[in-house]
């Protein structure tokens, strides 16, 4: 896989613990996201360091047609119930932070690899919806810019945003109770984006 590096995303890692970038967008009902584009700088840094220690695995028996099919991406999980490591140290300084913005527990991390432009996560919204109510959930995005899309579960116009080199995404309220999101495959070339989403009460 070859990464090119961005200009100013080789610096160490390092992110904004008072969110002054945030903007907060209502999407209706009571759904919300707020985007903090740039919010982590040396990106590239984190991007690297990660991929040298998450041990990623490929899940399969996916439902595609009439058919079952690997997921188009790989993935790897951190639970803080498991007592292991985290991968890099500034996850724990991010939980930390988050956790004063939004009140919540961020108790797991999953990754996500997007190899490159075929891979992709189809229109969903996250299962914990089942049992936690209004789940808020924190996507941090390195590694190559990818469009992040947004709709609500009747359809209509979808919204866009492009998520990469240290964005981050939060959903919160509604949002996966009144709306679906993805990241849909480019037909022109990507580079990998790993996005780091940070979840509370994930096995609950
Ligand atoms: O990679 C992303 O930005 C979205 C990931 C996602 O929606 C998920 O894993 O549930
Ligand atoms: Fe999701």
């Amino acid at each position: 896989m070859f990464r090119q590096a961005s200009l100013f995303g080789a610096a160490e890692p390092d992110f904004d613990p008072t969110f002054a970038e945030a903007s907060r967008s209502a999407l209706g009902g009571t759904s919300w996201i707020e985007y903090v584009p740039g919010w982590l700088t040396g990106s590239d840094s984190l991007f690297d360091d990660l991929m040298e220690q998450l041990d990623f695995g490929q899940r399969t028996g996916i439902p595609m047609y009439d058919r079952l099919v690997d997921e188009p991406r790989l993935t790897a999980w951190w639970h803080e119930e498991d007592g292991g490591p985290i991968a890099h140290p500034i996850l724990d300084d991010m939980r930390v932070a988050l956790e004063a913005e939004h009140q919540r527990h961020f108790d797991s991390i999953g990754f996500n690899l997007y190899r490159d432009q075929n891979d992709s996560v189809a229109w969903h919204a996250d299962r914990h919806r089942h049992h936690v109510t209004d789940p808020v959930i924190a996507i941090l995005s390195v590694g190559e810019s990818r469009p992040f899309q947004m709709r609500r579960n009747e359809g209509g116009a979808s919204l866009t945003w492009g998520l990469g080199q240290g964005d981050l995404f939060v959903m919160g309220g509604g949002c996966q109770h009144e709306w679906q999101h993805a990241v849909p495959k480019r037909r022109r070339h990507a580079g990998p984006r790993l996005s780091i989403t940070f979840r509370h009460d994930a096995r609950r």
